[in-house]
């Protein structure tokens, strides 16, 4: 038989391994949770304005309703507002970034905000979810424990969702995602086609086995999800991975210069996995300068020259350190 051509094997992969949320009730994963526990963790910096809203509707729903979470688990990324309070008044146990593993030399960013999450967190099946949702429901969980629970071939799960654009009044239909279609579906399509299948490949909602996260280097920046897609299909092959339609998903959004930031994080992610797998000659540079123009009120450019370092968090399952409790 001919080998099966990358569109072949990703349109197969796509009537295989995509499924919608509405598949699965609270009470049927309840009842397939075999002795597994199941955390949820949601990194959080400055979310006062909606980590409550999102802890109570985990707790009320799927622990209280329905005894389907096991751990919900806020990390607090150095917020300067209540975020740490307003998390622990609804029910989350709350960590603080740097209070997890402290002898561990202290790194920025969303990804090492997760790996934190995950060592502090107990569950077999482990779930993250940003914590900036608005409209956030318990279908967001449900949606993404439902292979896993269900379906032993599965190791991880990527939500996806329509994301409109939201400024002010202004609302563009789709709009969302911005880096996820201008940088990451390009690169991932031309490096890695057979990810080509992933809706949302920066999707922040996205759950797996516990045996498989800890065996994933976390980037520590805005890379990390990219970074795990790469290294899932490396690890473990396109058949393990799968993802979950959860409708609509809006979140609060950064301004264009911050995703210039976020862009080239991602692109650094991408061309550190190129280079590794020897795919990128002259190898990669950890370190690079960006340099952005604000609109100045005067007649200079303004130049901003921001630093974009590539660091990451090594496997927690091969990382020499007490598990943290
Ligand atoms: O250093 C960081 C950066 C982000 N976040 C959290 O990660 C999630 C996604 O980040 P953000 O909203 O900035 O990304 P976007 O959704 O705009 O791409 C949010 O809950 C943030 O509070 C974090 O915990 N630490
Ligand atoms: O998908 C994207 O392009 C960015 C920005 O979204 P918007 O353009 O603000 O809707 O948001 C995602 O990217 C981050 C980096 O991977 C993830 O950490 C976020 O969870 C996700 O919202």
């Amino acid at each position: 038989m001919n080998e099966p051509t990358r569109s072949a094997t990703v349109r197969d992969w796509l009537t295989r391994r995509t499924y919608h949320h509405g598949r699965w009730l609270p009470r049927e994963l309840s009842a397939r949770k075999d002795g597994r526990q199941v955390s949820v963790v949601i990194p959080a910096r400055d979310e006062q304005a909606t980590i409550g809203s999102i802890v109570t509707t985990v707790r009320r729903r799927l622990v209280h309703d329905v005894p389907l979470v096991d751990e919900i688990i806020v990390v607090d990324s150095r917020s300067r507002d209540r975020t740490a309070e307003v998390a622990a008044a609804a029910g989350a146990t709350v960590v603080g970034q740097d209070d997890v593993l402290p002898a561990l030399e202290p790194l920025s960013g969303k990804g090492d905000a997760l790996w934190k999450g995950l060592a502090a967190s107990s569950g077999d099946v482990v779930a993250f979810v940003d914590g900036d949702l608005r409209d956030f429901s318990a279908h967001f969980v449900t949606g993404l424990l439902g292979p896993l629970l269900t379906d032993p071939e599965v190791c991880y799960v990527k939500g996806f969702y329509r994301r409109a654009l939201e400024y002010g009044d202004k609302v563009e239909a789709d709009g969302g995602g911005r880096v996820t279609e201008l940088v990451a579906r390009p690169l991932l399509n031309l490096f890695w086609p057979e990810l080509a299948g992933f809706v949302q490949p920066l999707a922040g909602e996205y759950a797996g086995r516990r045996s498989v996260l800890t065996r994933l280097p976390f980037v520590a920046d805005y890379g990390v999800e990219v970074g795990h897609l790469i290294d899932l299909l490396s690890l473990y092959g396109l058949d393990g991975l799968a993802q979950v339609d959860l409708d609509v998903r809006r979140h609060s959004h950064q301004t264009t210069h911050r995703l210039g930031v976020m862009a080239a994080q991602i692109m650094q992610t991408v061309f550190d996995r190129l280079g590794r797998a020897g795919r990128l000659p002259g190898g990669t540079r950890g370190a690079m300068t960006l340099t952005q123009f604000h609109h100045s009120t005067g007649p200079d450019l303004d130049p901003v020259d921001i630093g974009v370092s590539f660091r990451e968090r090594p496997p927690l399952a091969f990382t020499e350190v007490a598990r943290w409790a």
